[in-house]
């Protein structure tokens, strides 16, 4: 990992954030999988250290070239890349402007670009989009990168199936195949600093629609919301880890058991406020014609209520309608931003 040219402070308030070791979710270590069980419940925020196994070890590799390959991307003209935007196609794929989003009800402008790479266009198992030459050029990469993730992905899924003790027939690996079509996909971000004086959100507070997203930041600015309280606490990047968290999809499954906790982007603390941070992301989300009801079994069934899988939104349709609110296009007031939301007002 490159070094930083700033450090995180030390003097503000951090999440604190239980660091899990992949090797030890690998060999199947119980008290692991216990500590894993605490943090997705408690937080639904944890760290990931990667180091020390191949399989993680490799996906720290590929993140290294891709944060390079990001900036390639961002640097690229912004004519040529709004040429990449489909969202007035409705598409969620691409190229996404500064300010093309809101951040919030009143329809306050977002302050970054995002571009995202489908799983299934790398894998050609679904809609090719067209793409800058940089990324064409990085297809092989990005395939292995998609692979590494959905390795590590499948470790954590049958971690929380043996932990909540599911059955078979509720198995959360096999509604997240690499193979089969989904919304998965690659996120690069980038936020350049802002004037001290109009510092704002960069990226509103949400909580994410898929099952797990497998994050890496260089710098801060990610923030969380401790859960019970009004309190925004930044989260520090770790060298050699992910930070992973939960997404409303897991809230489903499990009938709320797992929690996906709100967060959003702010500028990086301190002296760190003056560089351009750039995040990279993986987002899984369940296969598209997965329903997101709750599964059945182990601790699942411990759970008051009795929705079945069968009334759920499918996966497909649950994307469109979480992101299609918060794009500019789509946005009619506060009522686009209710109608986006995920399972967070239940749960504050
Ligand atoms: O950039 C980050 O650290 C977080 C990004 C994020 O939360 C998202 O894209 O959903
Ligand atoms: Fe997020």
């Amino acid at each position: 990992m490159a070094t930083i040219p700033v450090a995180f402070p030390e003097d503000v308030k951090t999440a604190p954030l239980v660091t899990l070791k992949l090797d030890r979710l690998i060999q199947s270590d119980v008290q692991e999988q216990a500590r894993l069980y605490e943090a997705s419940k408690a937080l639904g925020f944890f760290y990931l250290d990667l180091r020390g196994c191949p399989e993680g070890e490799s996906l720290l590799a590929s993140a290294d070239i891709l944060f390079n390959v990001a900036k390639d991307v961002f640097e690229l003209p912004v004519e040529k890349k709004l040429t990449y935007d489909f969202a007035a196609q409705g598409k969620y794929f691409g190229y996404k402007g500064m300010g093309a989003e809101v951040i919030d009800g009143a329809g306050t402008r977002d302050r970054n670009e995002i571009y995202n790479i489908s799983k299934d266009d790398i894998l050609e198992i679904g809609e090719s989009l067209p793409q800058p030459g940089l990324v064409n050029e990085r297809r092989g990469l990005l395939k292995r990168y998609i692979t590494q993730n959905n390795a590590v992905l499948q470790t954590l899924f049958n971690s929380f199936t043996q932990v909540m003790k599911l059955p078979s027939s509720s198995s959360l690996a096999t509604r997240h195949r690499l193979s089969a079509p989904s919304g998965c996909h690659v996120r690069f971000i980038r936020a350049p600093p802002q004037p001290p004086e109009q510092r704002q959100t960069a990226l509103g507070e949400h909580t994410d629609f898929g099952s797990l997203t497998i994050l890496f930041n260089r710098i801060g600015g990610l923030q969380v919301l401790l859960p019970g309280s009004e309190e925004w606490v930044y989260v520090k990047p770790m060298p050699g880890c992910a930070i992973i968290n939960l997404g409303d999809a897991m809230v489903k499954f499990t009938a709320g058991l797992l929690r996906s906790n709100l967060h959003r982007v702010v500028s990086p603390p301190g002296a760190q406020a003056d560089l351009v941070r750039y995040s990279l992301v993986y987002f899984c989300r369940p296969e598209h014609d997965i329903k997101l009801g709750r599964l059945k079994g182990g601790d699942i069934d411990l759970v008051e209520g009795s929705a079945e899988e069968a009334d759920g939104e499918s996966a497909q349709e649950w994307l469109k309608r979480r992101h299609l609110g918060r794009k500019v296009q789509f946005f009619k007031g506060s009522e686009s931003w209710e109608g986006a939301k995920g399972t967070e007002g239940a749960r504050l």
